[in-house]
């Protein structure tokens, strides 16, 4: 299996976390990457490229311009105002104040109004950071359309929880959802997106809610309890041509393989049936037994079990990388997912 991974990963490094009031160093750091990156040349799973530059056309099919255009130009901004420190928002548009009214020209008020938490830190590098992880996820996605069956895009930050104009979450570009819309911008009439990240890929849902030519699964934190607390519910099935596209499996903390992969069976049941041209893997491992910010159970071994599962489709499947932030572990966990789906486990 092909990894595609990029170097540029280490420009993007918060040292702020707010984290129950107290800022502290965040939990997504390039060591993840560089952990994963030593697994997969250690266990020799396949040749490891740089990205091609596919340009911001592809980013921008599943991206707002404007939130493209503040992103990009943000920290020159900020570094104007005389700051150094990472940029993190502190209002936001909340429930009856105008969300879609005039967007504030100040920074602190853009800043708001394109973030839905404080956890995605803008710092010098991160646009460059960012950019280039969409290239890792779209270089990966060529390499499929060039005949692979199957590829990983270990790709830093992560992706998930970001919508068309908004980041959250670690993450600034969804690059599960923009490796998706190539694949239909390629001719795929279908593609499914399985997100087995601890938490509900909230960004996601979001690009695909209204459509059926997407069908987006995930297995995650009962958002009841769990981050993004707000997107995630089982009742979420999707709206209008997208009514019964969208499956959400949330659940308790403490589950482990059992409940897990009950969940598993039920969605790849549904990605079955749906019969896609692609499947698309968020592969979040949060869901370890040790994540530091997570409630799962799931230990080294169930990874394999959960590659061989997702093989059992018979799709080609690309594999983009979400969360994990059991740093010592992410790397086997990460690595035995495409190994068991590769029968090599
Ligand atoms: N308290 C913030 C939690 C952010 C979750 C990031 C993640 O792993 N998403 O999949
Ligand atoms: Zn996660």
């Amino acid at each position: 299996m092909l990894t595609v991974y990029s170097d540029d990963h280490r420009l993007h490094f918060g040292q702020s976390e707010l984290v129950d009031g107290k800022l502290q160093p965040c939990f997504e750091m390039p060591s993840r990457a560089d952990t994963v990156l030593a697994r997969v040349r250690h266990q020799e799973i396949g040749e490891v490229i740089e990205p091609k530059d596919f340009g911001l056309e592809p980013i921008l099919r599943v991206h707002d311009a404007a939130y493209v255009a503040f992103l990009k130009g943000a920290w020159a901004r900020w570094a104007a105002e005389g700051h150094s420190c990472d940029m993190l928002p502190s209002t936001f548009p909340a429930r009856r104040l105008r969300r879609d009214g005039p967007i504030p020209t100040a920074l602190h008020g853009q800043l708001g109004h394109y973030c839905f938490d404080t956890e995605a830190p803008i710092t010098a590098g991160t646009w460059q950071a960012v950019y280039s992880s969409a290239q890792v996820a779209l270089t990966a996605q060529d390499h499929m359309r060039q005949g692979a069956n199957t590829a990983f895009a270990l790709c830093r930050p992560p992706g998930h929880h970001a919508g068309s104009d908004f980041m959250g979450g670690y993450c600034f570009f969804n690059n599960a959802a923009i490796v998706t819309q190539a694949f239909l911008d390629q001719g795929a009439k279908r593609v499914a997106i399985l997100d087995v990240d601890y938490h509900h890929g909230n960004g996601t849902q979001e690009l695909f809610y209204e459509r059926s030519d997407v069908l987006f699964a995930s297995i995650h934190g009962d958002p009841l309890v769990e981050y993004p607390y707000y997107l995630g519910h089982a009742d979420e099935r999707g709206e209008g041509e997208g009514a019964g596209f969208n499956h959400n499996y949330p659940l308790p903390h403490g589950t482990g393989w059992d409940g897990w992969s009950a969940a598993l069976d039920d969605a790849c049941r549904k990605i079955a049936a749906y019969a896609p041209d692609a499947l698309v893997i968020s592969l979040g491992v949060d869901t370890y037994k040790d994540d530091p910010i997570s409630k799962f159970k799931l230990d080294s071994p169930d990874y394999i079990r959960m590659g061989q599962r997702i093989a059992a489709l018979g799709l080609p499947t690309l594999f983009i990388m979400e969360g994990g932030y059991a740093v010592e572990a992410i790397g086997v966990n990460a690595v035995n997912v495409l190994q068991g789906y590769e029968g090599a486990a």
